[in-house]
């Protein structure tokens, strides 16, 4: 799955530059050339987020989980693992025991170890086999987060070439895992029906809510649409909870 690069050749009359990131084996992130009055930009650029949408509107959000009625909404704040309802965070140290793509068993230490090894899973690299060993042995989820980051900045071919559209469903998958396991847990995230959950994230503006508002706070939709998952299964079944997660 690894992402083909071929460095550019300069025109006969330009010249090239290549930023090198690491002295790793990485690809350069991108290259220019100068081709007679044009310039030549190629390489791996970042894909610029949609920005549009910011906290759901209750509206939005009643939309998503019909717990939430526009007169009684209220906006549940979490971040920091130690805080109230600090158990969403993917900081919290709640492993994971799941079955990969193979069928093999896996534990993941945090969700976040997981959504950052998952960054280099299907690449066919020996070094994003290295990579994710790497930050499923992190000893913190801080650690996972700072490794996968700093891979994922430096190396950016060993990113599997899906990662962005890719990333909502493997979060996903691991909070449902996490809230599925741990009947605590999922105790209290149907305890916070009829709120907005926000990941109060002022720098990250995809999975958190930001500063002031203006981050997408994918988490905390991804949290509202597990709860209202969970709300309706319990409507309709009495199943158990299980100890481990299947793909
Ligand atoms: N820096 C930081 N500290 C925390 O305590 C956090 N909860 C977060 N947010 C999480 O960071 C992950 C996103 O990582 P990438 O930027 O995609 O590498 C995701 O789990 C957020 O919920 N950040």
């Amino acid at each position: 799955m690894g992402k083909p690069y071929t460095q550019p050749t300069a025109g006969i009359t330009g010249h090239s530059t290549a930023f090198r990131t690491s002295p790793m084996r990485c690809t350069p992130l991108v290259a220019h050339e100068t081709v007679g009055p044009d310039i030549l930009i190629s390489g791996f650029l970042q894909p610029i987020p949609d920005l549009t949408p910011i906290i759901p509107s209750v509206n939005e959000t009643s939309a998503i989980d019909p717990t939430v009625t526009p007169d009684d909404a209220r906006i549940l704040f979490f971040y920091k693992a130690w805080d109230p309802y600090g158990a969403f965070s993917n900081f919290s140290p709640y492993p994971l025991h799941m079955t990969d793509e193979n069928g093999v068993y896996l534990t993941w230490p945090s969700v976040e170890h997981y959504y950052q090894a998952h960054k280099f899973i299907g690449v066919n690299d020996p070094l994003a086999r290295d990579c994710i060993e790497k930050i499923k042995s992190s000893k913190s989820p801080e650690e996972a987060a700072r490794e996968g980051r700093k891979i994922q900045k430096q190396c950016p071919d060993l990113v599997r070439p899906d990662w962005e559209t890719a990333k909502i469903d493997v979060m996903y998958k691991a909070l449902k895992c996490k809230f599925s396991i741990y009947p605590h847990l999922n105790s209290l995230l149907l305890s916070t029906a009829g709120s907005v959950l926000v990941e109060a994230s002022p720098y990250d503006l995809f999975w958190g809510g930001g500063r002031e508002g203006e981050g997408l706070n994918y988490l905390g939709r991804l949290l509202m649409q597990l709860r209202s998952e969970f709300l309706g299964e319990s409507l309709t079944s009495s199943e158990s909870s299980s100890e481990h997660c299947n793909l």
